[in-house]
C-alpha cells in the first residue's frame, strides 16, 4: 500500500514544469502534485508503519445492494521492531524511577531537610506525571481515509450524490487582530472545497459585529466566483489564494488541462485577487467615506455619527464611531445570507472567462452572523460564539457534521472534508465516532522553529496515542462533529429509548427544538426554508444573548463555558459519553495549515490560556477523575495529565534554582551520597531521552522537534505554567476566571523579514521567574569557574568529581532556556550563534569578577581593618 501511494504518475517535462495524471493516480490520489516525491519512495513519517489487517471485506460485498456500510479508513500500527523496544524501554524507565525514589528514601540524608523532603515530593510527582503521560502512548494507531471507496459508493454516476451534509463555521473576533485577509482565505478554501454544493454551508461568526467583516465577506463571495472555478478546473493545492500565489511552485503544477491554459486563468485570477485585496485594504477607509457622506446629509441636530451600509441603511452592528447599541460589547444580532442555497439560486449570469462547465461556477450557501452582544449577559468568547452558530445552522441547514475553523487556519487540502466524513460513515465505528480531529500545521513559522508552535510531539506522539484509545481530544479548530453528539445525546450504543427533548435543556425556539429531534432521527440532508420574515426573526432570537441563559448550553450541550480551553472541555465531555473520536491522517498532504504566533510574548499568553484551562477543569464537574465509566481508563489517565501538568511546574522552578547553591561560600548538598543520586538522576534523563529517540522514529518528526518541546516545557515552567497555577488559587479564593484573550496574529509588515515577529519581545511580569532562572544559571556558572580556578589545588578528587557533576546540571538548565536567552537579547538575535560568543564571555567575566571580591575580601580587607 505504501508504494502503490507513493509511485504517483507524475512526470516532469523540459521546463520543469510538473504535470499529473489523474486518470492514471486514479481518484483516490488526486493529490499527489507536488512532484517533490520520489518516485517509489516511502515517506519518512511512514517508515515505521504497517496496515493492520482489515476485517473480512467480504461483508462489503451486499454493500452494493445498499445496505451496511463500507470499511472508509484503514488503521496503520507502528512496527514491532520499534513498538516492542519502545514499550519496554518504558517499562525499565519505570523501574528505575521506583528504585531511585525508594533509594532515595533509604538514604534520608541532606544538608537541608525540607528541601529534601519536598524533592521527594516533587520526584514523586514527576515520576507519576510522566507515567500518565507515556503510558496512554503504548500503542499509537494512525487512520489513514480512503477517498476513492468513498467517491465508489457515495458519488453517483448522474453527478448527484449521497454524501452527508455538513455545516462549516469560521469564527473571527476582531477585523484588527485577526487580519479579515486571513479570514476571507479561510472562506475562500471552504467555498472551494472539494464536497458537493449543495451538501454544505459555510457560516462566518463574527464576533466583532463589525460592518468591515460583513462587506468583506460579500466581496469574497464576488471573488469566489473566478476562485472557485479556476480551483475545480486546474485541480489546484491549497484554495486558499494568499497560500496558493506565494508558492512558487503554482503554476508548475498542471493537472490535465494544457500548461499554457492554466498560465493564462493564473494570470487573470491573480489579477483579479490583487484587486480583491484592495479593495480589502480600502475597505474601513470606503465604510469610513460612505458614512460621512449618508451622515452629512442627515443634519437633523448633533445625532450620533452612524456607519452605513452599502445600500443607504443603518448597520445594526458596530459604528466606527461607538456609541450604545452599537459598539464592542453591546449590538444587535444579525443574520445576513451573503449567498443563497444553490437550489434556490437562478443560475449565475455572471461571465465565464475561464471556460468552464455551467455547473462548476454554482458555489454552497454562504451566510454571515454576528450574534447579540449585550453588557448585561456573559458572552462566553468563543464557546458562545460555536453554540450561536451550532443553532443557526440547525435553522437553516441542519447538517450532520459539523466542523469549525479559527479565522486563522484554512483547508489545505480539497479533500479534508470528505476525509473527515469517511471516519463518521464507516462500518466499524462510524456511528459511535463523536468528531474527527486533523493534527493542526502552522505555516508562519520560522525555520526552526524557536518557541515550538509545531508542536510536532504534541500532534504525532501524543494524539496518535490516544487515537488507539478512546481517540484524541478536541484541539479547537479543524475538527468534525457528530450535530447529536454536541447536543449532548448518547451514542448509540448507549442511547436510551426516550430522548428529551425540551426548552430547559435547549432553550425556548420550537423551531430549533424541532431541528434537534430531526436530527437525532435522521441523520439526512436538509434544504433550507424559505425566508420569510418570521424566520428571519426566529434566527434572530437563536442568537441572542439572553438565548442560552438558565439552559443546559454550554454545560450539557454545545461546547463548554467558563473555561479558558473550551476545546479540551468539550472533547472530554463527549468521551464520558462513551462517544468516541477519531485522528485523521492525510498522507498526500495536510488537511488544514494555520498560523501560530511566534513571538514569544504571544505563545507565553496562549500557554497560560492552554494550561490555566487545563487546571480550571480539575477544579470543575469536568474533573476526569470523576468522569463516569464510559470514559476508558488510559483514556482517563491522559486527561488526568492533561489537566494537572501544570503544577510540575512548581517543582521544575524549584529545581531550576537550585543552582544558586554555587553562590554560598559553603558546599550543600541536596542528597548525600551527591555522587550516586547525580548517576540516578542521569540515567533516569538519559533513558527518557532514548524513549523520546524512539518516538521520534516513529513519529517520524525531527531530533530538533522533540528537543523544542523539552525547551519550551522548560520555558513554560519557569514563566506561564507558574502563572496558571497561580491564577487558579486566585479563581479559587475569588471565584474570577481566567481571561480569554483573542491571540494577536500578525500580519506580515516587514516584507523583508518574514520573521521579524520572532525578534520583537514585550517584557510581561510572567517572565520574572524565567529571568531570574537564567541569571542565576549564568552567575553561578560563573562563580563554580571562579571557583575552580581557586581552589584547583585544594579541592579532593571527591569535591571535583561533585563540582563536575553540578555544573553539568547548571549547563543543562541553561540549554533548555537557550531559546529564552535568544528572545532576551531581542534583535541581536538575528546574529546566528551570538550566544556562543556572548554567553562565554559573561562567564569569564563573572568568573573574574568572583575573584577580584574574593581577593578583595580575604586579602586586603583585614589588611584594612588592621
Ligand atoms: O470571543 C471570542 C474569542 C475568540 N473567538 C475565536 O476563537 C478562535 C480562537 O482564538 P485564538 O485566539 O486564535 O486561539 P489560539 O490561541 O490560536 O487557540 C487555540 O486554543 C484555543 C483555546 O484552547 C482554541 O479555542 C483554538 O481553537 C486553538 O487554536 C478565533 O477564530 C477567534 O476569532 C471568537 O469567535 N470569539
Ligand atoms: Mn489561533
Amino acid at each position: 500500500m505504501e508504494a502503490s501511494c507513493m509511485s504517483s504518475p507524475v512526470t516532469t517535462d523540459a521546463a520543469g514544469a510538473v504535470r499529473v495524471d489523474d486518470d492514471a493516480a486514479g481518484l483516490s490520489k488526486p493529490l499527489l502534485a507536488n512532484g517533490k516525491e520520489k518516485k517509489g519512495a516511502v515517506k519518512a513519517s511512514e517508515r515505521y508503519w504497517v496496515d493492520v489487517d482489515q476485517p473480512d471485506v467480504a461483508s462489503a460485498a451486499d454493500l452494493e445492494g445498499g445496505s451496511g456500510r463500507p470499511l472508509l479508513f484503514r488503521n496503520r500500527r507502528v512496527k514491532n521492531i520499534l513498538l516492542y523496544p519502545y514499550r519496554a524501554l518504558t517499562v525499565i524507565r519505570l523501574i528505575a524511577v521506583i528504585f531511585f525514589i525508594t533509594w532515595r528514601i533509604k538514604h534520608n540524608k541532606s544538608d537541608v531537610m525540607w528541601f529534601w523532603v519536598t524533592s521527594i515530593v516533587g520526584d514523586v510527582w514527576f515520576g507519576l506525571s510522566w507515567l500518565s503521560y507515556q503510558l496512554p502512548k503504548f500503542n499509537p494507531i494512525k487512520r489513514v481515509p480512503d477517498l476513492a471507496t468513498l467517491r465508489q459508493h457515495y458519488d453517483l454516476p448522474d453527478g448527484s450524490s449521497h454524501l452527508p451534509g455538513i455545516d462549516v463555521i469560521v469564527t473571527t473576533a476582531s477585523p484588527i487582530n485577526e487580519p479579515i485577509l486571513y479570514t476571507m482565505n479561510c472562506v475562500l478554501s471552504v467555498l472551494a472545497a472539494d464536497y458537493h454544493i449543495d451538501r454544505y454551508t459555510c457560516y462566518l461568526s463574527d464576533d466583532s459585529g463589525s460592518l468591515i467583516v460583513y462587506e468583506a465577506l460579500v466581496e469574497t463571495a464576488k471573488f469566489a466566483a473566478i476562485w472557485v472555478p479556476f480551483c475545480r478546473k486546474h485541480r489546484i493545492e491549497p484554495r486558499a489564494p494568499e497560500s496558493y500565489f506565494e508558492s512558487e511552485e503554482s503554476v508548475m503544477v498542471y493537472r490535465g488541462r494544457p500548461q499554457q491554459e492554466l498560465m493564462s486563468d493564473y494570470k487573470h485570477v491573480r489579477a483579479q485577487y490583487e484587486e480583491f485585496k484592495v479593495y480589502l485594504d480600502k475597505l474601513p477607509n470606503s465604510i469610513q467615506q460612505r458614512s460621512d457622506v449618508y451622515n452629512g446629509m442627515e443634519t437633523k441636530g448633533g445625532h450620533a455619527k452612524a456607519t452605513w451600509m452599502a445600500n443607504g441603511t443603518q448597520w445594526s452592528g458596530t459604528w466606527i464611531d461607538p456609541i450604545e447599541n452599537h459598539r464592542t460589547g453591546h449590538h444587535a444580532g444579525i443574520v445576513q445570507i451573503v449567498q443563497e442555497h444553490p437550489k434556490h439560486m437562478a443560475q449565475q449570469s455572471i461571465g465565464n472567462p475561464l471556460n468552464v462547465d455551467d455547473a462548476d461556477l454554482l458555489l454552497p450557501m454562504l451566510v454571515y452572523v454576528s450574534r447579540e452582544k449585550s453588557p448585561h449577559y456573559d458572552h462566553n468568547k468563543k464557546a458562545g460564539a460555536l453554540n450561536a452558530q451550532l443553532r443557526i445552522s440547525a435553522l437553516l441547514s441542519n447538517a450532520p457534521f459539523i466542523i469549525n475553523f479559527d479565522c486563522d487556519h484554512y483547508i489545505n487540502n480539497s479533500q479534508a472534508l470528505r476525509a473527515a466524513v469517511c471516519f463518521m460513515l464507516d462500518q466499524r465505528e462510524g456511528e459511535n465516532t463523536a468528531f474527527v480531529q486533523f493534527p493542526q500545521r502552522f505555516e508562519n513559522v520560522d525555520p526552526t522553529d524557536r518557541y515550538g508552535n509545531h508542536n510536532r510531539v504534541f500532534f504525532d506522539c501524543a494524539m496518535y496515542g490516544l487515537n488507539g484509545l478512546q481517540g484524541p481530544t478536541y484541539l479547537g479548530t479543524g475538527c468534525m462533529f457528530r450535530r447529536v453528539s454536541l447536543y449532548g445525546i448518547d451514542p448509540p450504543c448507549w442511547r436510551p429509548d426516550d430522548i428529551i427533548v425540551d426548552t430547559s435543556k435547549f432553550g425556548n425556539s420550537v423551531p430549533f427544538l424541532k431541528s434537534v429531534l430531526t436530527a437525532i432521527k435522521q441523520e439526512r440532508y436538509v434544504t433550507p426554508p424559505p425566508l420569510d420574515e418570521l424566520f428571519l426573526s426566529e434566527m434572530i432570537a437563536v442568537v441572542s444573548s439572553s438565548y442560552d441563559k438558565e439552559t443546559e448550553w454550554g454545560r450539557s450541550v454545545g461546547y463548554i463555558y467558563n473555561i479558558a480551553t473550551e476545546d479540551i472541555v468539550t472533547g472530554f465531555r463527549i468521551h464520558g459519553q462513551g462517544w468516541r473520536s477519531m485522528y485523521g491522517t492525510l498522507l498526500e498532504r495536510e488537511a488544514f495549515v494555520g498560523t501560530a504566533p511566534i513571538n514569544l510574548t504571544e505563545r507565553l499568553h496562549q500557554i497560560v490560556r492552554w494550561s490555566g484551562g487545563s487546571l480550571e477543569m480539575v477544579f470543575s464537574h469536568n474533573n476526569p477523575f470523576f468522569a463516569g465509566p464510559r470514559l476508558q481508563w488510559l483514556q482517563r489517565v491522559s486527561y488526568i495529565n492533561f489537566t494537572v501538568y501544570p503544577i510540575t511546574s512548581l517543582f521544575i522552578l524549584m529545581y531550576a534554582l537550585c543552582p544558586v547553591m554555587w553562590l554560598l561560600p559553603r558546599e550543600i548538598f541536596i542528597q548525600k551520597p551527591f555522587a550516586t543520586y547525580v548517576l540516578y538522576l542521569i540515567a533516569i534523563i538519559v533513558m527518557i531521552q532514548t524513549i523520546g529517540l524512539f518516538e521520534i522514529k516513529w513519529a517520524g518528526i525531527r531530533w530538533l522537534d522533540w528537543w523544542r518541546n523539552e525547551q519550551l516545557f522548560m520555558i513554560g515552567s519557569t514563566s506561564a505554567y507558574p502563572v496558571a497555577v497561580m491564577h487558579m488559587v486566585v479563581k479559587l479564593l475569588l471565584r474570577k476566571g481566567i481571561y480569554f484573550r483573542v491571540t494577536t496574529k500578525q500580519a506580515v509588515v516587514d516584507m523583508d523579514d518574514k520573521f521579524a515577529e520572532l525578534y520583537e519581545l514585550r517584557w510581561v511580569p510572567m517572565m520574572i521567574p524565567a529571568i531570574v532562572v537564567l541569571f542565576s544559571n549564568i552567575l553561578a556558572i560563573g562563580v563554580a569557574i571562579g571557583k575552580f580556578i581557586l581552589y584547583i589545588g585544594t579541592w579532593s578528587a571527591v569535591q571535583q568529581r561533585n563540582a563536575a557533576l553540578g555544573l553539568m546540571f547548571n549547563m543543562w538548565v541553561t540549554m533548555l532556556l537557550y531559546p529564552f536567552a535568544q528572545a532576551v537579547i531581542g534583535r541581536w538575535g538575528k546574529r546566528p550563534g551570538i550566544l556562543y560568543i556572548l554567553l562565554p564571555i559573561a562567564y569569564v567575566a563573572i568568573a573574574l569578577m568572583y575573584l577580584c571580591i574574593h581577593a578583595f575580601l580575604v586579602h586586603f580587607l583585614p589588611s584594612m581593618v588592621i
